[in-house]
């Protein structure tokens, strides 16, 4: 069976990275628009319909409107904006939230990808909380810097003027309410929402999350080993996601934003001092990645009941 598949916005920056991994696979039949077709509404509406499963690489507005240009009762959607991340009728698109999630998706219609931050973060914090390491109305933070792809083509132009780069490192979300606070909420369980600090650096992809937590503040002082112990049990023969060991993360003294490179994978890191009772829980990831298009590839082929890394980048 060939699966029909249609990108709304397959020439924006995660769209472009969606297309490249979908080539080469009969499996699929990818329709596309002409360029001067493809903000048309009548022809996006034709499109959208003909598919049996759509990839939404828009802004929040123009997926909500393509989601309204949908009139049938069959066609999929993987929606890539921040529009219907906490939607009612919606399921998140991280097949590795918690046990028995990925077959949730499996029968999804609808289906949220999730942001990059929130991926990270939801990769670092969903287990803890899960195996009650990490109490729910426990205060966390989180943290990082991100390439400027993950800003788009706008914050692209904006690093890449001819004048020059405008900055090496700009923090932002400063008014703590970044458009991603409600997805790590909601899918992490905590009580209370996360302070966000993320930060945009001078280079054009790649990502590191940081969530730091205070062992020995909590009631039950969970140890290091415990906390990693939860993580490596959980990620467990991923073929996306894997855990350092902590004999790793032990004798790594720095990690790059680039760690993973330009592939769809998810790497964690319990960073920890036994004796002071503190742990850096870290994941790196490419935004355009695990973060966007491989997410959206991997959402794709659990949709269609294809095998799950299916031109991702491993
Ligand atoms: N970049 C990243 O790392 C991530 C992005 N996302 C999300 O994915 C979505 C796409 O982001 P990104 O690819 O970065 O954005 P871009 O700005 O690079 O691309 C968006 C694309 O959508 C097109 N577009 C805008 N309005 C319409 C419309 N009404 N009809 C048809 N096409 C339209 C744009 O065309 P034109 O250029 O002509 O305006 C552009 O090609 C966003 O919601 C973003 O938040 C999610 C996770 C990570
Ligand atoms: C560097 C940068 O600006 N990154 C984007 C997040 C990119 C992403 O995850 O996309 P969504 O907008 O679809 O959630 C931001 O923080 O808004």
């Amino acid at each position: 069976m060939t699966h029909k598949i249609f990108i709304d916005g397959g020439v924006g920056t995660t769209g472009l990275e969606i297309v490249e991994r979908l080539e080469g696979r009969p499996e699929l039949s990818v329709i596309t628009l002409d360029d001067d077709k493809r903000k048309d509404a009548g022809a996006r509406r034709e499109a959208l319909n003909a598919a049996d499963i759509v990839i939404l690489c828009l802004p929040d507005d123009a997926a909500r409107e393509a989601v309204a240009l949908i009139d049938n009762g069959h066609t999929r959607v993987i929606d890539a904006s921040t529009a219907h991340r906490v939607a009612a009728g919606w399921t998140y698109g991280f097949a590795e939230l918690e046990p028995g999630h990925r077959e949730k998706l499996a029968n999804a219609r609808f289906v949220s990808n999730p942001g990059c931050w929130p991926t990270g973060f939801l990769a670092l914090v969903r287990p803890l909380v899960l195996a009650g390491l990490l109490p729910a109305d426990w205060p966390v933070s989180v943290s990082g810097a991100s390439g400027y792809s993950g800003g788009g083509k706008a914050m692209i132009a904006e690093f890449e003027a001819a004048q020059g780069a405008p900055t090496a490192f700009r923090p932002y979300g400063l008014s703590l309410a970044h458009k991603h606070i409600p997805e790590m909420q909601r899918y992490s369980g905590l009580a209370h929402a996360p302070i966000f600090a993320p930060a945009v650096a001078n280079a054009y992809r790649g990502m590191i999350v940081e969530v730091p937590l205070q062992l020995n503040a909590m009631a039950a002082a969970p140890k290091v080993r415990d906390i990693h112990a939860a993580l490596a049990e959980a990620y467990a023969g991923s073929p996306l996601v894997s855990v350092a060991s902590l004999e790793e993360s032990a004798t790594t003294s720095q990690l790059a934003l680039e760690h993973v490179g330009a592939t769809d994978r998810l790497a964690l890191f319990v960073f920890g001092n036994e004796a002071a009772g503190q742990v850096r829980l870290v994941a790196a990831l490419d935004n355009l990645g695990k973060g966007a298009a491989g997410a959206a590839v991997q959402n794709l082929n659990i949709l269609a009941g294809l095998p799950e890394t299916a031109g991702l980048r491993l």
